[in-house]
């Protein structure tokens, strides 16, 4: 199998103007109460780190793991929790932050495990909204750009654990020999 092509979808200038903006309203909608932040590991980490360094509310973080992929491009379906969340959310304003929505079924296994503590209210954040394959009702309430299709790599999405590391967002793409 040949090295798959990164085709550039979106530079880093533009990723960073897209967090600065997301930031904004976040900030402006959960107001002085602030909130509680919570990354979904892996693939969120590198936007979260940016996006909570713009919000101008008091902000808590945590952390939940949660693996569907695998080394594949398609989602297995079955969604496991890899790492539950430590805080106490219950009547709290909570964001859950994604690095990408694509058919739902991680955010909706999500919001339903962090809705289940009963927090005040629970918005959730992504970089990326591909919409495409969208299978489960999920509401993206910040949406930071809009996709059509193809597997996205970089700012923290990786294919086979490799190129989380890049500045912005590539598209994959295997040419066959
Ligand atoms: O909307 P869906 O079709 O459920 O896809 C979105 C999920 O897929 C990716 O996670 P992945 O399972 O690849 O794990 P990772 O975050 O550790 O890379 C991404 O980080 C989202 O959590
Ligand atoms: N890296 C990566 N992970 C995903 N998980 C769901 N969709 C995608 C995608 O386009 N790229």
């Amino acid at each position: 199998m040949s090295m798959p092509e990164l085709v550039p979808v979106l530079s880093a200038q533009q990723v960073e103007e897209i967090v600065v903006a997301l930031g904004q309203r976040i900030s402006s909608d959960f107001g002085e109460k602030g909130g509680v932040a919570v990354c979904v590991l892996k693939g969120a980490f590198v936007f979260f780190a940016d996006l909570i360094r713009t919000l101008t509310i008091p902000v808590e973080v945590d952390f939940v793991g949660v693996a569907s992929y695998g080394a594949q491009t398609e989602s297995s379906g079955n969604i496991e929790l890899t790492k539950p969340i430590e805080s106490d959310i219950t009547g709290r304003q909570v964001l859950v932050v994604e690095d990408i929505v694509d058919t739902g079924a991680t955010a909706r296994f999500l919001l339903d495990y962090l809705g289940g503590f009963e927090p005040a209210r629970i918005n959730l954040c992504a970089f990326l909204d591909k919409r495409e394959r969208r299978n489960h009702a999920v509401r993206v309430d910040y949406s930071g750009h809009v996709v059509r299709d193809g597997f996205l790599v970089g700012y923290g999405l990786d294919w086979n654990g490799c190129y989380r590391n890049l500045k912005g967002i590539h598209r994959l793409e295997q040419n066959n020999p």
